[in-house]
């Protein structure tokens, strides 16, 4: 097989002294859409932010590797650079710009057609171009727009920190439709939810739990075993042992 597009092995991350991560291993293939599902507060965005190369969320053990480079010490600008994209799972406001102008942030010499069309894949009509990307704006068209520019990027991988918060309206299709483009047009797409309607849409999905990824499989799999196992267990969680995902 060939290297995998991101491999993330025995990450290890704190925050504030606390250990969040501990000892993360997985991979995303360029061309797949990879899911890791969990419940709240399991790591996911420690992961992701990590994963983006956020300095609180500087790991203190493990490395990633990237295109077939290892990118544990570069900065966030560097990641950028290397084809490596975050949509948040809230999305930024700016005040003062134009939809228009941040799509175009994304991609430079994007025309009116691209522009519009970028729009389309997130259910929004072209005369959203002109709208300010402010508190006018709702979250979930916040939401789509930080999606339609993610796509204008086409960036090598796609980390999407839940993709669907705030997008309730947005038929869950229209998205997971826009991501399978993005694969198909051969970016990885890494998708970070605690909904395991989502996850089931990938080609491989990962369970993390208590910041361990417990289970690796295919997606049917892993949400067979999220919905049959994974009830919220607050203070009963099990203490979490070795570092090695079972496979289904
Ligand atoms: N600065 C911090 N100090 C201590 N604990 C923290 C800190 N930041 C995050 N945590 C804890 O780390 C755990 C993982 O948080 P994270 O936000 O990565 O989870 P998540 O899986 O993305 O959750 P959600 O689905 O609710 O967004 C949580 O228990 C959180 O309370």
């Amino acid at each position: 097989m060939n290297d995998p597009l991101l491999r993330v092995e025995q990450l290890h991350v704190s925050r504030e002294g606390v250990p969040i991560l501990q000892g993360v291993n997985l991979q995303a293939q360029a061309g797949e859409i990879t899911g890791v599902l969990g419940r709240n507060g399991a790591g996911k965005s420690t992961l992701a932010y990590a994963l983006m190369g956020l300095p609180a969320y500087a790991p203190s053990k493990g490395c990633i590797r990237f295109a077939g480079e290892d990118i544990t010490d570069w900065s966030i600008t560097e990641r950028a650079q290397g084809g490596l994209t975050l949509a948040w799972q809230h999305p930024a406001r700016y005040e003062g710009i134009t939809v228009r102008d941040y799509l175009k942030l994304s991609a430079s010499g994007a025309g009116e057609a691209e522009l519009t069309e970028s729009l389309e894949l997130v259910q929004l009509a072209p005369s959203y171009l002109d709208r300010l990307v402010d508190k006018a704006l709702s979250g979930g068209e916040r939401k789509r727009i930080e999606l339609a520019s993610v796509y204008l990027m086409h960036p090598k991988l796609a980390i999407l920190d839940e993709p669907d918060s705030g997008v309730d309206l947005l038929a869950l299709g229209d998205i997971l439709s826009l991501f399978r483009r993005l694969a198909q047009e051969g970016s990885g797409v890494l998708i970070i939810t605690h909904r395991e309607d989502v996850a089931s849409q990938c080609h491989r999905s990962y369970l993390m739990c208590r910041g361990h990824i417990i289970l690796e499989g295919s997606a049917e799999a892993v949400k067979r075993y999220f919905l049959s196992q994974c009830e919220p267990c607050g203070d009963n969680a099990p203490e979490m042992s070795g570092e090695v995902a079972k496979r289904v």
